[in-house]
């Protein structure tokens, strides 16, 4: 089995990596634009496998020929944010590489499952949904399994509990107008607002939507630990048909009463890609957090639809 991983730089590499020390697939390739650091980062990889111990092979390379018969491909070209800037503001450039990079891809892998990880995420799944010509099933985008690992990870610094016994829904784009749901967040099976009051949630809630922007604050450039680890499990929900239920930007057509675009949802993911989208009962405050999401998610389709118009995205 093959594992391809397009863009070889900060997120690109840490999925390669996190990938690799699974040990699940015999190959996992890297491509980059950047002739020798695809190919460098992946000699570096296998040199450390006697330490991890693990038996996956890697390589890096510009040819697409290389990636033939993937299984999963994992697309992490295109430009970070700096500080500043917002997700949205990469829209023009990341969408033509987004396009490019998928059209290459599928040309030697027709039958492959696609994760998209650039930003605008929710735009750049559709991106890569249309120019894969795959069904909508076999394109998805990683951003629900990362905001809620934050989500997770600053409950359980709150609690002092252990983060392993931490679970949690979360809905929407992934930008500010995420949806975390406090009323689907259990800790060993009891429910948050159990056991943290109203403002501690709220703050929580906040810094999950805001957790992107406090490490490229932080940084100079965005987070690349957590959404390697992140598009990781979601690779290896599909290569062992696992079921796993997880949240991702999965293409709506009807559930939620949303349609023709994806977003960030909870669904079972296994060897065929999004098998089920879940639809869980949402209160009004939730259903009307998630409809301001999706207006979000629309208005950024509509603005690649007018760079598209203008001749700025090929
Ligand atoms: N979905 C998420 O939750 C999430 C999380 C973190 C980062 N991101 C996004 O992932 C993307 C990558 O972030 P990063 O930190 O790895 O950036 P990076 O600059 O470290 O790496 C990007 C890589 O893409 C390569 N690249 C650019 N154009 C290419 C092309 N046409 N073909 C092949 N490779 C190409 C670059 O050479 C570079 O190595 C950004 O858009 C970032 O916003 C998304
Ligand atoms: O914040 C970013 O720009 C990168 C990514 O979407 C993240 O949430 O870490």
């Amino acid at each position: 089995m093959k594992v391809t991983v397009i863009g070889a730089g900060n997120v690109g590499a840490t999925v390669a990596e996190c990938v690799a020390r699974k040990d699940m697939v015999q190959d996992v390739v890297m491509v980059d634009i950047k002739d020798g650091v695809p190919q460098g980062k992946a000699l570096d990889m296998v040199e450390s496998s006697p330490i991890h111990g693990f038996d996956t092979y890697l390589t890096g390379t510009t040819d697409y020929a290389d990636t033939a018969d993937s299984e999963v491909c994992i697309i992490t070209a295109g430009l970070p944010r700096k500080p500043g800037m917002s997700r949205d503001d990469l829209l023009a450039k990341n969408a033509n590489i987004v396009k490019s990079v998928t059209q290459q891809f599928v040309e030697h892998s027709p039958e492959a499952t696609i994760i998209v990880v650039s930003n605008p995420l929710d735009v750049m799944t559709y991106v890569a949904y249309e120019a894969s010509g795959y069904p909508p099933e076999r394109v998805m985008g990683m951003a629900g399994v990362l905001d809620t690992a934050r989500y997770r990870a600053f409950i359980a610094e709150e609690l002092g509990v252990s983060v392993r016994d931490i679970q949690a829904l979360l809905m929407g784009g992934h930008g500010d107008t995420m949806v975390p749901l406090p009323r689907y967040t259990t800790i060993g099976g009891i429910p948050l607002p159990q056991w943290l009051d109203d403002d501690t949630i709220h703050d929580i809630v906040k810094r999950t939507k805001g957790g992107g922007g406090e490490i490229v604050d932080l940084m100079g450039t965005s987070a690349w630990y957590a959404p390697g680890a992140a598009a990781a499990e979601m690779t290896e929900a599909i290569i062992k048909d696992n079921g796993r239920v997880l949240p991702a930007a999965a293409y709506v057509d009807g559930e939620y009463d949303l349609e023709g675009f994806f977003i960030g949802v909870p669904i079972v993911l296994g060897a065929d890609g999004v098998e089920e989208i879940i639809e869980v009962e949402l209160d009004d405050h939730e259903r009307a957090l998630l409809d301001t999401s999706a207006e979000h998610v629309q208005d950024n389709l509509d603005n690649l639809q007018r760079l598209i118009d203008e001749g700025e995205v090929k």
